[in-house]
């Protein structure tokens, strides 16, 4: 069984603790520590709001789906601990000399940082970009005004640009886009829309390149308990940690 401590008791949080099969979420942390104590309620895990205690829980890996904040606060003490670590708020990795360093950290305490599909498909063979050239790589993302908690009447674009700036100005909504960054090697064009027609969060990604061309596109249900979060996103943690033990490795 597979120990996880969970940093974020929000809505992936939740998604992932009602389906533990191979793993037991035995720790929490959360920045509101009524939030942690009632999930350590409802699932049986030990709530901390001291962030370094939590370490001393004997967890095999630590999941963030919190913040890019928190990310980026705790990332290296999580590795330092001697723990693998899954970053839902990849926005926090988008700056490159933090990357490295936790990449090195890891390296020297023979830990793996996971990055999740998270709410988008592809994200495996995304990796040729590393090892082939690739000519266009732009993400479209258009979600629902209220899943970027603005408001608009008509299709509105709100960013065009790359990855880097987008996760800055929106931290809660582009984590796919540094997700797609790191996979390809490259800081990928962004276009950011809202439509008040849309029910989804949907990713489209157009890719070409020396091994010819993709068109990816996801249409995903929004988690009721925060719509900016597509539900996939939940699950693609699910099926990371359900996969983690497994010697068949699939995808890339
Ligand atoms: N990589 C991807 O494709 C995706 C990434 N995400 C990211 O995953 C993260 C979690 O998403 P949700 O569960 O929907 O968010 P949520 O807002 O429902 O829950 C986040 C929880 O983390 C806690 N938190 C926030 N900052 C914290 C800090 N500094 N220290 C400790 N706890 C802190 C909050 O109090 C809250 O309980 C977000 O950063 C979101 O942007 C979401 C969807 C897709
Ligand atoms: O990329 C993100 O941060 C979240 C997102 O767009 C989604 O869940 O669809």
């Amino acid at each position: 069984m597979i120990t996880v401590g969970l940093l974020g008791c929000g809505n992936i949080g939740h998604v992932i603790a009602k389906s533990q099969e191979n793993f037991k979420i035995t720790a929490v942390y959360d920045v509101v520590f009524e939030r942690a104590e009632a999930f350590g309620r409802e699932f049986g895990a030990s709530p901390y709001s001291d962030f370094s205690e939590f370490l001393k829980e004997p967890t095999d890996i630590v999941v963030e789906a919190a913040s890019v904040a928190a990310a980026t606060s705790h990332a290296e003490s999580i590795l330092l601990a001697g723990k693998d670590l899954v970053i839902m708020s990849v926005g926090a990795l988008a700056d490159i000399s933090f990357r490295e360093e936790l990449i090195q950290t890891a390296r020297e305490m023979k830990k793996k940082i996971h990055i999740p599909s998270g709410a988008i498909m592809g994200l495996d063979n995304i990796r040729v970009g590393q090892i082939s050239s690739i000519d266009k790589f732009v993400l479209r993302t258009t979600k629902n005004p209220k899943s970027l908690s603005r408001e608009a009447e008509e299709k509105t674009c709100i960013f065009t640009g790359k990855a880097y700036d987008c996760v800055h100005q929106y931290p809660k909504n582009t984590n796919v886009a540094e997700s797609l960054s790191i996979a390809c090697g490259r800081d990928v064009d962004v276009e950011l829309w809202m439509d008040p027609n849309e029910d989804r969060n949907m990713h489209e990604i157009f890719f070409e390149g020396e091994f010819g061309e993709a068109y990816i596109r996801v249409r995903n249900v929004p988690s009721p308990d925060n719509p900016a979060t597509s539900y996939l996103a939940a699950l693609s943690i699910l099926s990371l940690l359900k996969n983690l033990d497994n010697p068949l490795v699939i995808g890339a």
